[in-house]
């Protein structure tokens, strides 16, 4: 039996990949995988355990054994750590920036890629992260880089945090931004690169409704040669 379609969609920080994915899944009625979740739950976790975010050998068990739960529910979808409701919490800067020093760490990737896995499922699933298309689905049908200058990234990102009633400072965002985009493309294992098979998208200049449109165009003409 033919495994559910994957659509990836991979890229920087504030590139837009949430927004077009939930997106997607949602018109298409299909899972939605966030990966970037799961490597900010375990940051979280690291806090909360005191492991220091470069020990590789305390990391990858707690990887592992992530007592962590995606629950629907009418405002979206709940994440839950060890029993707390960890949703609103994993989403500052500080998290981004652990979560992105735990990635980096091959065991700790290893041991997530099942867990990756198993959201693959019937109608299909959209999957959001950095190695989407190159290392957890090689083999999706559709694959999608999206990016756009890191200055519209920060000032996507300042928009979205203030709104959310965080106070924060656009240089400090930006440069936050660059070092974690400098740590992503530059980690030894499953780096930030678009897969060759990506359409890659800048969407500096382009409006949310735009890329939706274009991805889906480019998604619907690959699935109908399927
Ligand atoms: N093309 C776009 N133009 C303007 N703002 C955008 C665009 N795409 C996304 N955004 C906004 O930028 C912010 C970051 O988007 P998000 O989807 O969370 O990025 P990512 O998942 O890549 O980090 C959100 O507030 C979102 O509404
Ligand atoms: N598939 C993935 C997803 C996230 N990550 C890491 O997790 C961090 C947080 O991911 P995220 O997708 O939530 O980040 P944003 O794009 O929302 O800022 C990233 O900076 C990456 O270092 C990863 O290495 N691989």
């Amino acid at each position: 039996m033919q495994a559910a379609p994957v659509i990836t969609v991979d890229g920087p920080s504030g590139a837009g990949k949430g927004t077009l994915s939930t997106s997607l899944a949602k018109h298409l009625g299909w899972h939605f995988l966030d990966s970037g979740a799961i490597y900010r739950v375990l940051a979280v976790a690291s806090i909360h355990h005191q492991i220091d975010p470069t020990d590789e050998q305390a990391l990858s068990p707690l990887a592992a054994g992530l007592d962590v739960h995606f629950e629907a529910s009418e405002e979206g979808t709940r994440i839950v750590l060890e029993g707390e409701d960890v949703t609103d919490s994993i989403r500052t800067e500080e998290v981004g920036a652990v979560a992105s020093q735990v990635a980096s760490l091959p065991q700790v990737r290893e041991a997530l890629l099942r867990r990756q896995r198993g959201f693959r499922d019937e109608p299909g699933l959209v999957a959001d992260g950095r190695d989407m298309g190159t290392v957890v689905f090689p083999s999706a049908e559709v694959k999608v880089f999206l990016t756009a200058s890191a200055e519209e990234r920060a000032e996507r990102r300042y928009n979205q945090l203030k709104e959310a009633g965080h106070d924060v400072s656009i240089d400090r965002l930006l440069a936050d931004i660059k070092a974690r985009d400098e740590r992503d493309m530059n980690r030894s294992v499953a780096p930030l690169v678009p897969a060759e098979d990506a359409l890659v998208l800048d969407s500096t200049e382009l409006s949310i409704e735009q890329v939706f449109d274009a991805v889906l165009a480019h998604a619907e003409n690959r699935l109908s040669k399927d």
